[in-house]
This record gives structure tokens, sequence and C-alpha cells, in this order.
């Protein structure tokens, strides 16, 4: 008789998976998080907590649900152009894996488009589709760099995170104003230097409208 063998891991939630634990299940591990903090999680402020809780969880890591599909929209449009595209300041809320706990910071993306163009808001919405998972920084900026590679077969694209860990701010080394940037370049801008310093040029200065 074959013994079915045992998961040793739960996957990612994709748009695919359902969640495996109920929400009131997740609600009376909040209130087990209160209890063990000393609190009563009875008491009036804290009554609805765990519920509030399992609701702001969720939204923060709503991105497992969405798909590049989706949030498109079918917004790719031909475009017989070669100048670089650069959307920047992109406000970046996400959540690092290792403490559940806000990564905010700034996203700057530039392409070279190679017969297409995608929908400007696009760019924001795939940066903000992975920024609501559970994140490291370093993988949260490849992930939004090989999206568009996939999507747009440019010529290149360039991806800079600039974020502030809340977990180093706030709790363990404690260190405010500390940042941490990371980038990804694909294609030309990791080729020629003279296009990735372009990049680097238009993102080191604030824009005319500030
Ligand atoms: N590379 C990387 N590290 C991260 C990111 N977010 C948090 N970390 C780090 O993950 C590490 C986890 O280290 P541990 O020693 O296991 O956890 P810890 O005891 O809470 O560590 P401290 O934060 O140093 O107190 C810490 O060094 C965090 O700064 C990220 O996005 N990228
Ligand atoms: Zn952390």
């Amino acid at each position: 008789m074959t013994v079915p063998s045992i998961p040793t891991f739960v996957p990612a939630l994709t748009t695919e998976a359902q969640p495996i634990v109920s929400e009131a299940e997740m609600q009376a591990a909040v209130r087990t998080l209160l209890l063990g903090l000393g609190e009563d999680p009875d008491r009036e402020g804290l009554r609805d907590t765990p519920k509030r809780m399992v609701k702001a969880l969720k939204f923060l890591t709503s991105g497992y649900q969405q798909s590049l599909d989706e949030l498109l929209n079918g917004a790719i449009f031909p475009e017989d152009l070669d100048e670089m595209v650069l959307v920047r300041d992109i406000d970046l809320f996400s959540s690092c894996e290792h403490h559940i706990w806000p990564i905010i910071g700034k996203v700057h993306v530039a392409y070279i488009p190679n017969g297409k163009v995608i929908g400007l808001s696009k760019i924001a919405r795939i940066c903000e589709m992975y920024a609501r998972r559970l994140q490291v920084q370093e993988r949260l900026t490849a992930q939004i760099a090989d999206a568009l590679q996939g999507l747009l077969n440019p010529q290149g694209v360039a991806v800079v995170v600039e974020a502030s860990h809340m977990c180093m701010v706030m709790r363990g080394v404690q260190k405010p104003g500390s940042w941490t940037s990371t980038s990804a370049m694909r294609g030309v801008f990791s080729s020629d230097s003279r296009t990735r310093q372009e990049f680097f040029n238009l993102i080191s200065h604030s824009p005319a409208s500030r």
C-alpha cells in the first residue's frame, strides 16, 4: 500500500489556492497573541481587535489573490518608441516576511520599449501587487522587474526600491533614518552602463513639480 506523503510546507497563496485556515481560526490566533501579551482580549477596546487585525493582514497580503492578467486589463499598446519611460516615486507599503512588519518607501521603474508600451498606472499596480505580499526587499525588486520584462519583452527594465524597514526602526537594531536601496537591472540597463547611468541620473534629482 502506498502511504500518501505528508506535505512539509504550505505553498504561498496564489489565485488558484484558497486559504486553508478559516477566518475564525485566524481571529482565535490573534486572541491568543493578545493573551500572550498579558492583555484582556475581552476588554472593550480589544473586543474587535482580532477581527480588525485579520482584516488588515488580509488586505496587506491581498497581492497573493491578484494576477498580472487581471490587473493589466489588456492595457498593453503597440507603439514604435525606443526612449526610456520612467515612473518614479511610486509609494511602497509592503510587509517584511521575517517580522510581518511594515516596509515603507518608494519604487522607481523604467523601461525602454520594444514595440509595446504599458498603461502607466499598471506599473504602479504591478508594484502594489507584489508589495502586498510577505516580502524581502530584494525579491520584491526583482519580481517587479521580471514581471515587466515578461509582459513587454522590452529592451530593458530598471527597478530601484528605496525603503525603510520598521523592523529595523521600531525594534531590533532600532535605526531610525536607515534606508535600504535595492535594484534590479534587466536587458540594456544591465548590459549598457550609459543607459543605466541615465536612469540613475533621472531618479537622483527631485522632479520639476516639487
Ligand atoms: N535581506 C533582507 N533582510 C531583511 C529584510 N527585511 C528584514 N530583514 C532582516 O531579516 C533578518 C532576520 O534576522 P534574525 O536574526 O532571524 O531576526 P531578529 O532576531 O529579529 O533580527 P534583528 O532584526 O537583528 O533583531 C534581520 O537582519 C532583518 O533586518 C529584507 O527585505 N531583506
Ligand atoms: Zn522585518
